[in-house]
């Protein structure tokens, strides 16, 4: 994979929605190449972060995306788990190659190498035509976490990618994740297992309304341990 150094800068962010304020002033930026971790207490505005750095969300202030001259510009983004239709006729071949392709399915004849090996690494390559909506949660996290890498981002941006996802899910997730950024890929992801912050990533944002602190893990776990961490009182969905 190419390496790029995409570095994501906040400034003066606010959300509100129906006069609520969701998000106060948060001001931070995400140095190239690091594993971020985005924590905090169930309701502190988490997802509301992430959907404001894609965009599915009004807000003011900045957001910039500092990108090398060359760069791609690739985002790969996991959203929050969703319900999906289990009607819906689509399959996971479908979703996988519309990801990957802007042309209509029924033009292709063969699935793309990038899709087959993506499907490979994550171990859904048996589930080219199952419906999304029929999919267990946790199968359903590694297609999406599928559709997120296809396109080979620069940056991941990830809202509780384990939600849903057993143990060895866990593991399997986990170590997808640690190869795209030991390829120089970068990551923000929201999550709720402690061990999990603890273990992959270098930098914490812990978010409660504002932000409440941010910077090298173990800076802010350091600030942290004497009380009760925030995001010790959030709980896995
Ligand atoms: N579309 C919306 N309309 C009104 N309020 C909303 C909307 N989306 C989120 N909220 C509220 O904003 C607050 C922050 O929600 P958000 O989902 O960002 O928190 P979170 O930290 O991701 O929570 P969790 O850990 O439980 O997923 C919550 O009080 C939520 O009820």
């Amino acid at each position: 994979m190419t390496i790029y150094a995409p570095i994501v800068c906040v400034s003066d962010l606010n959300v509100s929605i129906n006069n609520n304020l969701l998000l106060n002033d948060v001001n931070l930026s995400v140095p190239a190449g690091i594993w971020l971790g985005v924590v905090g207490p169930n309701g502190g505005g988490k997802s509301t972060l992430i959907k404001a750095l894609m965009g599915q969300v009004p807000y003011r202030g900045q957001i910039a995306l500092d990108w090398p001259e060359q760069s791609a510009r690739r985002i790969g983004y996991l959203p929050q788990i969703a319900v999906i239709e289990p009607s819906l006729p689509i399959t996971v071949s479908d979703y996988l190659t519309m990801v990957c392709d802007t042309r209509p399915v029924w033009f292709r004849h063969k699935q793309k190498q990038a899709i087959l090996n993506a499907m490979t690494r994550l171990q859904i390559e048996t589930f080219n035509n199952k419906r999304l909506g029929t999919l267990s949660a946790g199968e359903r996290q590694r297609v999406l976490l599928c559709a997120a890498l296809i396109n080979q981002p620069d940056i991941l941006v990830l809202d509780e990618p384990l939600a849903g996802v057993d143990k060895e899910g866990h593991a399997l997730i986990l170590n997808v994740l640690s190869e795209f950024h030991q390829a120089g890929g970068s990551v923000i992801m929201v999550e709720h297992h402690w061990h999990v912050v603890e273990q992959y990533c270098q930098f914490v944002a812990v978010i409660d309304g504002q932000l409440v602190d941010y910077g090298p893990i173990e800076h802010v776990f350091g600030r942290l341990k004497p009380n009760v961490a925030p995001f010790e009182l959030a709980t896995s969905a």
